[in-house]
């Protein structure tokens, strides 16, 4: 990645998640481009980062090995349409954030015979904690699979899907994923002071136990299943609150929501495709 010309276009919350996390695993500033149409915004980000800010879209792509398309999937077509014919001289790799969109649209949008690797990351990149899914088009070569996975693995966990459906899927567990948990904190802060606690030792006390129980998930040898029920006494505590959870139906509802964002992804694929 340290040689690897990069250029990020429309650098908001998920972008600027990638381009800190890599920057923190020692990805050299000077290689980095981040565009946006604000002045005020890039100014930001250059301060932030230090990178390199540009509001010329073509100019950042005519520059780089690598572009990710970072905006929003109803501006997408928009962008591509004014980097077509700069992608077509160049012929970088395109790699997409956007949700529900698919390889064979941006291809087309981007005038054909590009290589796109479709991706799904999530925010905690920035941390070097994120979790992406990765799908290549048959225009990609191995070389350009193996940099869009070293690009994804600075930041966290990168796994490859082989069938582009499964890519609203991963939009679903993990791209919004952190949404989903981040209310699990809320919600758990809510009930915390609704119980006694002040705001400040429910929040901090909700943070360090989600923290805590993602970490044990993630090195233990157990399963959560396993680590649950761990925590969980016969006749104690914990199997009260459990017994309230499966009352009010959070398993369905977590399937009904997942199914949601899934469906919001095709949805957005249908609408946007032209
Ligand atoms: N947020 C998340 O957690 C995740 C988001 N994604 C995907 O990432 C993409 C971006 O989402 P997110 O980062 O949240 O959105 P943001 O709005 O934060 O970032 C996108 C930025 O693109 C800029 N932009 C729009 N049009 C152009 C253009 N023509 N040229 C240059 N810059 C442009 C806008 O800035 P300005 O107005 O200054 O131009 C905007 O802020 C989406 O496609 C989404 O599906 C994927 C995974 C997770
Ligand atoms: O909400 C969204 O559409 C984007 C995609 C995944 C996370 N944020």
């Amino acid at each position: 990645m340290q040689a690897v010309k990069l250029a990020f276009l429309g650098a908001g919350n998920m972008s600027g998640s990638i381009i800190g996390g890599l920057i923190a695993k020692g990805v050299p500033t000077e290689n980095i481009i981040a565009t946006r149409r604000s002045e005020e915004r890039l100014s930001e980000l250059k301060s932030q980062f230090s990178i390199i800010t540009s509001s010329d879209n073509s100019d950042a792509v005519a520059k780089s090995d690598v572009v990710i398309l970072g905006v929003k999937p109803q501006m997408m077509q928009e962008l591509c349409n004014e980097i077509r014919e700069q992608v077509q001289k160049s012929k970088p790799l395109i790699v997409s954030v956007a949700a529900g969109l698919k390889s064979e649209t941006l291809e087309r949008w981007l005038g054909g015979d590009v290589a796109v690797v479709r991706t799904m990351p999530n925010t905690p990149s920035l941390l070097g904690c994120g979790a992406t899914g990765l799908y290549a088009n048959s225009k990609v070569t191995g070389i350009q699979q193996g940099l869009a996975e070293k690009l994804m693995q600075a930041v966290g966990l990168a796994l490859w899907v082989e069938d582009e459906a499964q890519m609203d899927a991963v939009t679903a567990v993990s791209g919004s994923g952190p949404a989903y948990f981040f209310l699990a904190m809320e919600a758990l802060q809510k009930a915390g002071e609704n119980v006694g606690l002040s705001t400040e030792v429910a929040e901090k006390l909700a943070i360090q136990t989600a923290l805590g129980a993602a970490r044990m998930a993630s090195e233990s040898e157990y399963d959560a299943a396993e680590l649950r029920r761990r925590v969980t006494s016969p006749g104690g505590t914990t199997e009260q609150a459990l017994n309230t959870f499966n009352e009010g139906g959070l398993t369905e509802l977590y399937r009904k929501a997942v199914q949601a964002a899934a469906n919001r992804g095709q949805e957005l694929a249908d609408q946007l495709d032209n």
